[in-house]
């Protein structure tokens, strides 16, 4: 097994101070790259720049891997919080499938990517807290101390500049042809009818040359606005520029102690022009038989998946949910756990759930690796964050890209079952570029 490469382990200092909230955009504008952000409906922003700590790890022990050097890196460690949001979280992700970072846009993300930030500005319902983590050399509580000082002092002059505009976009190339999905989506119904797979998840991409350099926070801002209850995700994986980034509605799993809560999120239609028009479509999705069958096999599977980790589960009712862009079927899960887990563990299990993958889960894979023409690196992966006590958050990283300051790739996937249909299906891939998209383009 591959062992997380990590900075050198040793004590982990870290010490947090109130402060007056600066603006976001301007803290993350003042703060150096490479830079993290996290923002979920029941969390705190956290804006984490720099890496007190890095751990990386590839292949089929990714997992496992992150674990060994998250459990090394929280063994010893003088902390002081002061406030729970503020605790030292370690926050990344991982790639979708093992060598799935292979090809460009990818090059500079490992197939697991997690960091302790330097420097972390967290935005809690009981304040804005700074929290600087130190491991290794420096990691002195005096150096620490000396440390949030000098951040304070530079979040505390920061002015508020106007918003950017959106940057616009002067040229888009797809990777799949209409035809190209055409066919694909074919092949697949054919093996779902000949009974070699039940349903797959195929997705595409679009690269877009952004007219002008993309205003990083603006984006971030908007999409909080626009997304209040999804997880948004930002991840720097080095100080060269490169990002990935989203709003997700898919919950992976939450962990805290031993309970457990994730969701199934599967089955879309469209928004109407007006309240009845969604209604209308809300009504329709929820009795349309193959999203139904599409939604049911990712709810069966995942209450599969957890079985094993759990003394009891139960479901809430289907319903819809409604985002600014799609409506989406959706059931939350609950479960308490038997034992004591580490959230990685429930990670791994439940990744990739039929959602994003399919089934059965290998044979999905391998249809997906022999179809799609380009690498998913890190799109429909977990990304989140990790405790010292073995918590943590993640969610799927749909409706998301990869972008540099000029150039960004959109990804965005379908689920497949035996009565799908090419042209709709290339329909709703295009409406699950909108969350992305709408913030790249020229305001109107
Ligand atoms: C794979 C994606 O969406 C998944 C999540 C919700 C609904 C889905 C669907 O209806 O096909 C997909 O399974 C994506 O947005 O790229």
């Amino acid at each position: 097994m591959e062992r997380a490469r990590s900075s050198p382990a040793s004590t982990l200092v870290s010490r947090t101070i109130g402060i007056d909230a600066p603006a976001f955009a301007a803290a993350f504008d003042a703060l150096p790259a490479p830079r993290t952000t996290w923002n979920a409906p029941d969390d705190a922003l956290v804006l984490g720049s720099g890496a007190a700590a890095t751990l990386t790890a590839s292949g089929p022990d990714r997992f496992a891997a992150i674990r060994a050097g998250a459990d090394d890196l929280f063994d010893s460690g003088d902390v002081h919080a002061g406030t729970e949001a503020a605790r030292p979280r370690l926050f990344g992700g991982f790639a979708f499938h093992e060598g799935g970072c292979d090809g460009d846009p990818w090059g500079p993300f490992p197939e697991a990517r997690f960091v302790l930030p330097r420097v972390q500005v967290t935005f809690a319902d009981n304040g804005a807290w700074l929290t600087v983590n130190a491991v290794g050399d420096d990691a002195r509580p005096d150096a620490v101390e000396e440390r949030l000082a000098e951040e304070r002092d530079r979040l505390a002059g920061l002015s508020t500049a106007d918003r950017p505009p959106r940057p616009g976009i002067a040229a888009t190339r797809r990777t799949t042809s209409r035809e190209a999905w055409r066919e694909s989506v074919e092949a697949a119904v054919d093996r779902i009818r000949g009974g070699d797979l039940r349903k797959v998840v195929l997705a595409q991409a679009l690269e877009a040359d952004l007219a002008a350099e993309f205003p990083r926070p603006a984006t971030l801002d908007r999409l909080a606005e626009k997304y209040p209850d999804c997880h948004r995700y930002y991840f720097e994986p080095d100080a060269a520029g490169s990002v990935f980034f989203g709003a997700t509605p898919e919950r992976l799993v939450a962990l805290r102690g031993r309970t457990v809560e994730t969701d199934a999120l599967a089955g879309t239609t469209g928004r109407g022009e007006t309240p009845a028009e969604d209604e209308w479509l809300a009504r329709e999705l929820l009795d349309d038989a193959k999203n139904v069958h599409e939604h049911e096999l990712v709810a069966e599977t995942v209450r599969e998946q957890l079985e094993p980790f759990a003394a009891s589960i139960s479901a809430g009712e289907r319903r819809v949910r409604r985002l600014a862009t799609v409506q989406h079927l959706h059931t939350p899960i609950t479960a308490e756990l038997s034992a004591d887990r580490h959230v990685l563990d429930l990670v791994e299990a439940l990744h990739p759930t039929p959602a994003v993958g399919g089934l059965p889960p290998d044979r999905a894979l391998e249809t997906i690796h022999d179809t799609e023409p380009f690498d998913r690196g890190w799109y429909a992966a977990p990304v989140g964050w990790i405790d010292a006590a073995g918590n943590g958050a993640f969610a799927v990283a749909i409706r998301s890209a990869v972008a540099t300051a000029s150039r960004a790739t959109l990804f965005a996937g379908v689920g497949l079952v035996a009565d799908s249909d090419p042209d709709r299906e290339w329909d709703e891939v295009q409406l699950k570029y909108r969350p992305i998209l709408d913030e790249l383009e020229a305001d109107r």
